[in-house]
């Protein structure tokens, strides 16, 4: 946003240091995904605490089944166009598949994210990434790890499971957290997992971790915009909530949405996943 904005806004702006505050405090992180200013400004408005531009966008503004066709000049789009709505929230943005392969390669895509307003870039992967994610945060890109079910990896993982069942793959996944969190990471999100590993990875690093089907002791949750507005054609994944429902106007929604997160009323156990 400009600085006029910036000025006319009536909140402060979410940092990086608020997040972990909150973390601290308790106090839980309400996020959710837009791709245009306008939905962008109304969550914003709602009093969203962060905005993520996912590379969702590919099933839900391109229609198609994955996120892989996704290019890095198409969320540098979606990113401009969420930075021009959005004056206060935290704006995270989704770095599309193979263009963070090597740490240069990711700096050089991270970067046109950051000139399109983002505030922290999105990476999906284990402690292979370690690598990259101190070479970008050493570059002034703060980093955003993904955990558990990485839709990139739709084909490796053999469709959109449900990650960390074993007691083997849940250790590792608190091992490459904790990797992360050294390598500079500030921020996590867990996805698709069993309740009791968002719990524990939660607990074994400092950070605030940020939850989609990851249980209720995340220190946040997220969810795609679309998914929560029962505007997503066809099943969705267990961790959905239709947050219209009941409510007069999309604004509604929104902040129905932020206060049940904020309560811990969302989610309940229906939305979660078990070992
Ligand atoms: N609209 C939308 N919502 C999303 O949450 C989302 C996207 N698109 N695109 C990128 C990824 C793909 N995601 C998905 C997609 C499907 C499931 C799913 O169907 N999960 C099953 C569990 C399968 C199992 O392990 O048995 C579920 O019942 O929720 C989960 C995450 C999450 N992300
Ligand atoms: C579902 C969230 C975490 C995401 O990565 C996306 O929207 O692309
Ligand atoms: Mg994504």
């Amino acid at each position: 946003m400009s600085y006029l904005q910036e000025a006319a806004a009536n909140r402060a702006p979410i940092t990086i240091s608020k997040l972990q505050a909150m973390r601290e405090a308790g106090e839980k992180i309400a996020v959710l995904t837009a791709y245009d200013a306008s939905f962008a400004n109304l969550m914003d408005q709602s009093g969203i605490d962060v905005i993520l531009v996912g590379d969702s966008l590919g099933n839900i503004i391109q229609g198609q089944t994955s996120t892989i066709p996704v290019t890095i000049e198409q969320m540098v789009y979606h990113v401009s166009c969420v930075a021009k709505g959005n004056q206060s929230a935290f704006l995270v943005a989704d770095m599309p598949f193979g263009t963070y392969s090597t740490p240069e390669q990711a700096m050089e895509n991270a970067a046109s994210l950051m000139r399109a307003g983002a505030h922290m870039v999105k990476l999906e992967g284990g402690s292979w990434l370690a690598e990259t994610v101190r070479f970008l945060v050493e570059r002034s890109v703060p980093v955003c790890a993904h955990l558990g079910l990485l839709p990139q990896s739709v084909h490796t993982l053999g469709g959109f499971k449900v990650q960390g069942k074993s007691a083997e793959a849940a250790e590792i996944l608190v091992k490459d957290a904790q990797t992360l969190e050294k390598a500079g990471a500030q921020l996590l999100v867990l996805e698709a997992i069993p309740s009791e590993l968002g719990k524990k990875a939660t607990a074994s690093i400092k950070l605030p971790t940020i939850g989609i089907g990851a249980g209720p002791d995340c220190s946040g949750q997220v969810l795609v915009m679309h998914d929560m507005l029962g505007a997503f054609p066809g099943r969705s994944p267990k961790f959905v909530k239709n947050f219209l429902l009941g409510q007069e106007s999309i604004e509604g929604a929104f902040k129905s949405y932020i206060q049940e997160v904020k309560t811990g009323k969302f989610p309940g156990p229906e939305h979660c996943f078990k070992s």
